[in-house]
């Protein structure tokens, strides 16, 4: 197929209301998140996608850059831990900052999953996100009953019960808190002492919820979507791009120079929102990599109808789309020499001449990623605190093994050195 025909296709699908609808895989979810904004259609998602719009307005999300900032510098010292002449595997400490993050920014609480990776709901988190996806590649497991009479199965409950109890807990924390503010009918967002306090996803939940149109087991479902959506995704990204950094040191000595020119070189690193948009080369790698590496690699879709294809055969009603951002990021008609990592394809210019539909690590259209700008601002925080910190240096004959769980994760793990900048 010609590579504009594919990105039109691309863009008919993900632009179109009428295939917003996901494929049966999602059902997999169901168990843990219900039907959360990722995995619910028709009307519920769009109203439930109206109401947390709010949530990602750029005056919200920027509040977030104070936890980018403390979970990053928390992540440094997780770092400075393992830095020195040894390689190591980098995914495990990123996946804690990542929950740590959106911990925060969903439900207001700090889990510390970074000084306390042990605590059973940090441990909950991890083994239902790996158990729910042993289900999609073990087929049987698919059917609810099955899975759920099986050992993993009994397992998954158990877990599930501490994911949901403690959701359900801070629900009701944070109600009682919030309900002493809200009587007064508004929307404040200063605490008891006159301070500003910062606005969780739920808070806007809870707000809406006021007229009981939303159940607490629904805000809890939303709650943990954004959970599931918003760590390995983050994680994935966060390693891919550290691992292009650790291969290609002229990228690394741009984003210093970068840095160098917006930051006080005898300060530690104190993040800003206009400190973050003055980065333009960091955002132009972080770009490059979520092409090479995209986390969320495949997704799918219901289609709504038999649709009759170009080549003359007919898609038929309620089979899976698959739409594949691995590939297409990869297409050398679109971005030649796909696997080499240069991040000035993404320049204005550049960016300006291709297609939109070309280049789609959030999805696009209106299923889009409601989180992208929240996780392009975490990733710009934590890349910046990384390269100030740390030079980053390939682990000697480590290759990725790509794989799908998911997210895209190597099975391997992600290898690399790290020499504080400090010391050398
Ligand atoms: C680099 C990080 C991320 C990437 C690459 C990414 C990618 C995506 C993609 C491709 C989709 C569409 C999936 C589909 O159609 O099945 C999606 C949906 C979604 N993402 Fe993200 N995501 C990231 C981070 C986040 C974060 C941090 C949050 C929350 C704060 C988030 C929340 C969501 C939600 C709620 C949806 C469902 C939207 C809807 O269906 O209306 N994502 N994301």
């Amino acid at each position: 197929m010609h590579w504009m025909q594919k990105v039109l296709s691309h863009q008919m699908l993900l632009s179109n209301q009428k295939y917003a609808e996901k494929g049966f895989l999602y059902k997999v979810l169901n168990l843990w998140l219900g039907t959360g904004l990722v995995t619910s259609g028709g009307e519920k998602w769009r109203s439930r996608r109206k109401a947390l719009t709010p949530a990602f307005h750029f005056k919200i999300v920027d509040q977030f850059v104070q936890v980018f900032n403390s979970c990053g510098d928390e992540f440094v010292r997780q770092l400075r831990k393992q830095a020195g002449d040894a390689d190591f595997n980098v995914y495990p400490p990123a996946e804690l900052f990542t929950l740590d993050v959106i911990c925060e920014a969903a439900m207001g609480v700090k889990i510390n999953a970074q000084t306390q990776s042990n605590s059973s709901y940090v441990n909950a988190v991890r083994q239902v996100s790996s158990m729910t996806i042993s289900r999609v590649f073990q087929p049987w497991y698919i059917p609810d009953f099955i899975f759920l009479n099986s050992p993993i199965g009994r397992k998954y409950k158990k877990m599930l019960k501490i994911l949901h109890g403690t959701t359900q807990m801070v629900i009701q924390e944070r109600r009682e808190e919030l309900e002493k503010i809200w009587s007064q009918n508004t929307f404040m967002n200063v605490d008891e002492l006159g301070r500003r306090r910062r606005i969780a996803f739920l808070d806007l939940l809870l707000w809406n919820a006021r007229d009981g149109s939303i159940s607490d087991a629904d805000i809890g479902h939303e709650v943990e979507t954004f959970m599931f959506a918003g760590h390995d995704t983050t994680a994935s990204a966060l390693t891919f791009t550290m691992l292009l950094l650790s291969r290609h040191m002229d990228a690394q000595d741009k984003i210093l120079k970068e840095l160098e020119s917006v930051f006080d070189p005898q300060q530690p690193l104190e993040l800003s929102l206009q400190k973050l948009s003055e980065l333009k080369y960091l955002e132009m790698v972080v770009k490059e990599s979520l092409r090479i590496y995209p986390p969320v690699p495949v997704f799918n879709r219901r289609n709504p109808e038999d649709t009759a294809l170009v080549s003359g055969h007919v898609m038929p009603e309620g089979c899976s789309i698959t739409i594949s951002p691995f590939g297409i990021h990869r297409d050398p008609e679109i971005f030649p020499e796909p696997e080499r990592f240069i991040p000035e394809r993404f320049s204005p210019e550049e960016s300006a001449r291709r297609h939109p539909y070309a280049y789609i690590p959030f999805s696009a259209g209106p299923r889009n990623c409601i989180g992208q700008r929240f996780a392009m601002l975490e990733l710009k925080s934590v890349l910046a605190k990384v390269v100030w910190n740390f030079r980053l240096l390939p682990a000697p004959d480590f290759e990725p093994e790509l794989t799908w769980e998911l997210t895209l994760q190597s099975a391997n793990g992600i290898h690399v050195r790290l020499q504080d900048r400090k010391l050398n």
